[in-house]
């Protein structure tokens, strides 16, 4: 299993584009189960995630070819994919394949919109909760399914269509609003999700879906109201930057110092943590050309964070910024909100001298002076990246294992930072 070793100290300077976001590639990806015409999807980010999926997709009868880079484009830019399900083979997603991504589980909709009948592996995903698809399952009966669940598989049918619906969710869910909407495209009559996931990629996937045909309202906000349609067409749509990578960089350069051009992103992606490194003394400017951020000296105050559905703070930063704070002066507050267990980066940070109380789901954090390098594991996607962070501020060397967790969200990550100047690399086992 790979490792990476971080030699850390430096500051961070240079330009970092930012990717397209993982958790709007993977929806878009399967919205091409919808039409038999080919989506194209441009800056799709090269990630193990991404190539999960397509081993998924194309065990449904996806076709998938990536287009060649033109001269002169960036090495780091993201690839645009082409994805034709001219017809579906197989609808159902087996366990070997689902159980390694929570996301695969939302072919669901599409497979029953198109297919009327779906056969799903329940999922897995990062280890972070007990995650279960009630909601998806409440939502799908909505719209007419009738659902069972056997032997690890949610087996789900509506032999005559799925029918729309007033679906009104106890509890805001990213993926099952996702699911959702892709299901009631093609459902006969009018769907209005309410307490729906107001997430930046559910209002990617919507335009998306609005270009292959859909009738799309209200994406973005907390009511979205889908007109059924016969069928979806094909469409071209480039994947919106990633507002956690984005995030992650700029806890990056808050902690090391120094100034960097996050190159892509998208400010108006991620109000929230901008204000929050504001507050702990970050200088973050809007530029034509995205994000710059900078720190040159002074110290981190200490901000408390809670992490809420967007436009709150995500609690896919939540590590990264417990992170920072190992260095803040004084005492704050991180209160975890969306998942019961995510706080698993909290032993492996005290690995580098970080002083962190946890009382259920609020982390104390005491700041220290200084951090010393330590082997640490990475246990979840966000909390890999947390210690990276932590790595690159620390005195001495750190070695990160099991970095294939990194590798599911964050596209080159060594090569970006590198470039910057922190002193990073891979090592292969
Ligand atoms: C691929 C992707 O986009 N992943 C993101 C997505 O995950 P994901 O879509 O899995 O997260 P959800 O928004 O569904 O989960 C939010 C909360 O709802 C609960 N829940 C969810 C579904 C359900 O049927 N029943 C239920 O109780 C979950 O356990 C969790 O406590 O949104 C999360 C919250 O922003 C992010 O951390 C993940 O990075
Ligand atoms: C938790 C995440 O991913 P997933 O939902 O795929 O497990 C994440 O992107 O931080």
């Amino acid at each position: 299993m790979d490792k990476i070793r971080i030699v850390g100290g430096n500051e961070l300077n240079g330009v970092i584009p930012i990717s397209g976001a993982k958790n709007a590639a993977l929806p878009l990806m399967i919205a091409s189960l919808l039409t038999d015409e080919t989506l194209t999807l441009e800056n799709v980010p090269r990630l193990a995630d991404v190539a999960l999926l397509t081993r998924i997709l194309t065990n449904h009868g996806v076709d998938y070819s990536l287009n060649g880079k033109r001269p002169g484009e960036d090495l780091l830019t993201g690839q645009t994919v082409n994805l034709t399900a001219r017809s579906i083979v197989d609808t159902t997603a087996p366990y070997d394949l689902v159980s390694r991504m929570r996301a695969s589980f939302w072919v669901i909709g599409p497979l029953l919109a198109r297919m009327h009948q779906a056969r799903v592996s329940l999922p897995g995903g990062c280890a972070i909760g007990t995650r279960p698809v009630d909601l998806f399952l409440f939502g799908l009966e909505q719209l007419g399914a009738k659902i069972d669940v056997d032997r690890g598989y949610v087996i789900a049918e509506a032999p005559g269509g799925l029918v729309g619906n007033r679906v009104v969710f106890p509890k805001v869910s990213v993926g099952a609003t996702h699911t959702i909407m892709m299901a009631a495209t093609l459902a006969k009559g009018e769907t209005v999700i309410e307490n729906a996931a107001r997430e930046p990629e559910v209002a990617d996937l919507a335009r998306c879906l609005n270009a292959m045909g859909a009738k799309i309202s209200g994406a973005g906000t907390s009511t979205i109201t889908i007109d059924g349609v016969q069928r979806l067409r094909g469409a071209r749509h480039r994947v919106v930057s990633d507002r956690i990578e984005t995030g992650t960089y700029a806890m990056a350069v808050a902690m090391t110092g120094g100034d960097v051009l996050l190159e892509g992103a998208e400010a108006d992606l991620l109000d929230e943590p901008i204000r929050v490194l504001r507050q702990v003394g970050v200088t973050i400017e809007e530029t034509n050309r995205g994000l710059r951020v900078k720190r040159n000296g002074g110290g981190l105050a200490p901000v408390d964070v809670e992490t809420q559905p967007f436009p709150g703070f995500p609690t896919d930063l939540q590590a990264q910024f417990m992170a920072l704070m190992t260095k803040a002066k004084g005492s704050s507050v991180i209160t975890e909100t969306i998942f019961e267990n995510r706080f698993m980066h909290v032993q492996e940070l005290a690995r580098f001298g970080a002083h962190i109380h946890l009382d259920g789901q609020k982390a104390t954090i005491e700041g220290v002076e200084r951090l010393t390098g330590a082997p640490v594991m990475a246990t979840d996607l966000r909390a890999s990246v947390s210690l990276v962070i932590a790595g690159l501020a620390a005195e001495g060397e750190t070695t990160v294992s099991r970095v294939y967790h990194l590798d599911r969200g964050f596209e080159r990550l060594e090569e970006k930072i590198s470039r910057c100047g922190a002193v990073v690399e891979r090592i292969s086992a």
